[in-house]
């Protein structure tokens, strides 16, 4: 956890109109929208968490945008709102866009596909208040954290990638290509803006900037589930990638 260069610390004491955005970007999610949306409002709702989602839709062909728009009239458009893009345009750039459209001055960015379970999210609030941080990251390689429902070659790949990425780059923490993430809105736009990183390693770059920049990081252990409906967005090839773009980022991250 990095405590150096702070100086813009004192707009990130949260206040009582702490507003929280989640972005979620969807591709092929018609299942899994209904029941994510149902469990974040049912979560944040009963510790009164001021919210809104914004969904970033790119033009899904399982008809994911249908069903975003019967959510919307169902818990309203205070509390959903739709960006629908014309293509599948990648996560980073489905994050940067769905800043755009958020209201609230704190974003939460997770996954869509019942991975990440909502029931997290006030804890990362509770962590970032105690700790006075302008980011949260989600962590399965903390006591009390894991992952459910990959087969051992996954679960393998996944913790040496991380091991490996955490000590070259970034001491201190333990998930790097964890996408639960709760950041300070203004803090988010500015790593994303200067990430160069294209899949695992976006994620990887976000905490690397973070930490250069001098932003605390505090972690809470959490669960990840594989999910039950739909296919990975990812490629497989990815991951052999991996380990060549975390050294290129080590050498070259400016
Ligand atoms: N709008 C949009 N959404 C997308 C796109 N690609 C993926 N998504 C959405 O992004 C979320 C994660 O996509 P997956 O394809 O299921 O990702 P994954 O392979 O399981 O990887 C996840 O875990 C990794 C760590 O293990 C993370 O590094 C990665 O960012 C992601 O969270 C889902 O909600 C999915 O619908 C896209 O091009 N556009």
């Amino acid at each position: 956890m990095s405590t150096k260069n702070r100086s813009d610390k004192s707009s990130s004491s949260t206040t009582t109109k702490d507003k929280y955005t989640i972005i979620l970007p969807t591709y092929k999610e018609r299942e899994n929208l209904p029941i994510i949306i149902w469990l974040i409002s049912t979560e944040l709702e009963k510790c009164f968490i001021d919210y809104e989602v914004v969904i970033v839709e790119d033009n899904s062909p399982d008809g994911t945008l249908e069903v975003a728009q019967q959510l919307q009239k169902i818990y309203g458009e205070d509390k959903i709102k739709i960006l629908s893009r014309p293509g599948k345009m990648g996560l980073g750039s489905a994050y940067m866009d769905g800043i755009k459209k958020s209201t609230g001055n704190w974003v939460i960015l997770m996954d869509a596909d019942l991975s990440h379970h909502p029931k997290f999210i006030p804890q990362f609030i509770e962590k970032q208040k105690k700790l006075d941080c302008e980011i949260v990251t989600g962590t399965r390689y903390q006591s009390g954290g894991g992952v459910f429902g990959w087969n051992l070659y996954r679960k393998l790949t996944s913790r040496v990638a991380n091991y490996i990425a955490s000590v070259l780059l970034t001491p201190g923490v333990s998930d790097l290509t964890g996408s639960f993430r709760l950041y300070r809105k203004d803090v988010l736009e500015k790593l994303i803006t200067q990430n160069k990183s294209k899949g695992y390693v976006f994620q990887v770059e976000m905490m690397v900037r973070a930490n250069q920049l001098g932003y605390q990081i505090g972690e809470v252990p959490i669960t990840f589930v594989d999910r039950i409906f739909g296919v990975s967005n990812l490629d497989s090839g990815e991951i052999v990638g991996f380990l060549k773009s975390v050294l290129n980022l080590f050498m070259n991250i400016e």
